[in-house]
């Protein structure tokens, strides 16, 4: 492939790429400098006491493009994490690390745009749309400032060409290539304008063109005064002389910080001149490894380039603007759109999304129809007989399992797909949790209704349940409220384990011993005092109750009376006026594992930091 890159310019290739536009207007947006300096940091495990970074300073400075190099191990993501205030889970922190000279923690993600190596999206919506959702959640602007916001960094970022194609799933759903995928993620952080950036690795796994183009994307955002600071790895030379500043870690130390040329000069003054056919940077980080096989040499020569930074000038000079930085005022922190505009951007995006799952929907909506037909087949016409009663109360219990089971399962699996996507959100700032949750509900909620109203109305004619409208609506409303029991519960399990494995281990036996204390498998009075209170925490109980309960409130049949029904009713231990009851405790069910599930979400996503 034959590539050129023209400094601050158009990037032109003659293989098919769409150019990256380098100049485009907003690049250029003025941002309020910012100055990164970390002094002194020691990190290390809470429980081994393991030391993984240790007395590491260092400074990033308006305009400047920051490599952070090293080895495997070496101790990169460490200090990206500690910038960031990040996935410090179980480390111990000492030292500072400051934004224009104020220590400002974890808000860092509110002036700070961060690209990760690992691209998650949503893989149903097309590129523009989900530029356009993550605009709304980014930015305080109107509709109109938004859509020439997103126009101007897809044609900056050279996205134009996918602008409508799906973004697909690697290995799943075919979607938008790599680069592209990378260039997506460094669009969505442009989107709120921030002076500081931080990428990992964002030229891994590239070919040399796309390296290039991401490498150009960086360098102009940083000549528009923005601060950069990125894990490379493996750059070409000239990638490498395209930074202003090279980071080299080793064993958790620093081995070196300066300008690519300096880098060179203090290899050669320290006894390791880079030969002119290697690469520099792959030199250096070979010099900087432990090489297998002769570990004990490698580990003197790096404690000897380390302790030769130690003292060289450029280190001494380094040290001092850290400790020298001055304070200066911090740009203005990002802010949350509001709970309505967020919900109503994330519930378009989660609709999109359920609707553009055709198999889910349809396999749901197909296997409710089949159920039904199934079950009205099974149970066709039941007589007004002992057999036939005996048959009908079957199947409104079938019909309650059919309502809970699958519907529990089929909720669970998307919550770990998910995750990761809506925690690195909400980190960023982009939205509150309950937002999230309320649009996910939201989206969810027809396809978990309806599918099962339909069922039942397949069903109830050809088993011939007594058909009064208010008989019919009164049977639908307690299937709805059990398919949403079903569904909340479901929601609530995959809030809280973090596996779909582990939460259907837990969930199969729960469901189980709810269906237990329905009534249908024993009279829940005859159930010992001290376990009876658990069939109130069953909606099978409820639903199975309010279903036996509206069917066999009228008969058209003159020789049925009342004595019949509470004969009927009695064998389950049932009353002829819980229906209300029923639907209250129904909807307490729902309430509570909403709830719950919400509480779930919030501490698991607040914990993934
Ligand atoms: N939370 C942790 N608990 C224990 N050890 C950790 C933890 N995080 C990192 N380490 C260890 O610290 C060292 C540095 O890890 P780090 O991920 O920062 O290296 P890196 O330079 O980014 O490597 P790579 O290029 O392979 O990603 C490694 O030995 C790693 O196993």
């Amino acid at each position: 492939m034959n590539t050129k890159l023209s400094v601050g310019g158009r990037k032109r290739c003659t293989a098919g790429y769409e150019s990256v536009d380098t100049n485009s207007s907003k690049i250029n947006d003025a941002v309020t400098p910012i100055t990164v300096t970390w002094e002194n940091i020691e990190v290390k495990t809470r429980k081994k006491g393991k030391i993984l970074l240790n007395n590491v300073s260092g400074i990033a400075k308006p305009g400047e493009m920051v490599a952070l190099m090293g080895a495997s191990g070496a101790g990169k993501t460490t200090l990206l994490n500690v910038l960031m205030d990040r996935n410090m889970k179980g480390l111990e922190m000492e030292g500072a690390v400051k934004v224009n000279g104020n220590e400002i923690g974890q808000s860092i993600s509110l002036i700070s745009g961060f690209a990760q190596q690992q691209e998650i999206f949503v893989p149903t919506l097309t590129v523009d749309e989900y530029l356009m959702i993550q605009a709304k959640l980014r930015m305080q602007e109107n509709q109109a400032i938004r859509r020439e916001r997103v126009d101007e960094i897809i044609e900056m970022l050279g996205l134009n060409k996918c602008r409508d194609s799906k973004i697909g799933n690697p290995g799943l759903v075919k979607g938008i290539s790599g680069g592209e995928a990378r260039r997506l993620t460094f669009a969505c952080e442009l989107l709120s304008n921030p002076s500081l950036m931080f990428a990992d690795e964002p030229t891994s796994g590239l070919d040399s063109f796309m390296a290039a183009s991401v490498v150009q994307i960086m360098r102009n955002l940083a000549n528009s005064g923005r601060t950069l600071i990125a894990i490379i790895h493996q750059p070409t030379a000239d990638l490498y002389f395209q930074f202003d500043k090279i980071i080299f870690l080793s064993l958790g130390r620093p081995a070196f910080m300066g300008t690519p040329q300096e880098s060179i000069n203090f290899f050669s003054d320290c006894g390791h001149p880079i030969p002119k056919s290697f690469n520099p940077p792959e030199w250096i980080q070979t010099k900087l490894s432990i090489q297998p096989t002769e570990e004990e040499k490698s580990q003197e020569r790096i404690e000897h380039i380390i302790s030769y930074y130690e003292n060289c000038q450029i280190s001494t000079k380094s040290s001092t603007e850290v400790r020298t930085n001055p304070t200066t005022d911090l740009p203005p922190f990002i802010e949350n759109p509001g709970f309505f505009t967020e919900t109503g951007a994330l519930l378009k995006r989660a609709f999109i999304d359920v609707v553009r799952s055709p198999a889910q929907m349809r396999m749901k909506l197909i296997q409710k129809i089949v159920m039904g037909l199934f079950i009205g087949s099974l149970y066709w016409q039941q007589p007004l007989d002992r057999r036939g009663v005996q048959n009908t109360n079957s199947a409104l219990y079938f019909l309650i399992a059919e309502l809970t089971f699958s519907t529990m399962f089929g909720i669970m699996t998307f919550m770990e797909h998910e995750l990761p996507l809506i925690a690195r959100e909400y980190h960023d700032g982009l939205f509150y949790v309950i937002s999230y949750y309320v649009s996910r509900c939201l989206a969810y909620l027809p396809l978990f209704t309806l599918d099962g109203a339909i069922m039942v109305l397949i069903s109830y004619w050809m088993i011939g349940l007594n058909n009064t409208w208010q008989q019919v609506l009164k049977s639908v409303l307690i299937s709805v409220l059990v398919e949403q029991s079903a569904t909340s519960c479901g929601l609530f399990l995959a809030c809280l384990f973090e596996t779909t494995s582990v939460a259907i281990a837990f969930a199969v036996p729960a469901s189980g011993l709810f269906a237990l204390l329905s009534g249908l498998y024993g009279n829940t009075s005859n159930f010992p005092v001290y376990i009876r209170w658990m069939q109130w925490t069953s909606w099978f109980r409820y639903g199975f109750e309010g279903l036996v309960v509206n069917q066999w409130s009228r008969v058209d049949n003159s020789s049925y009376t009342n004595f019949y029904r509470d004969v009927i009713l009695d064998q389950f231990s049932f009353k002829h006026d819980n229906y209300q009851l029923d639907v209250i405790g129904l909807s307490s069910i729902v309430v509570f594992f909403y709830l719950a599930g919400f509480i779930a979400l919030l501490v698991r996503i607040r914990l993934s930091r």
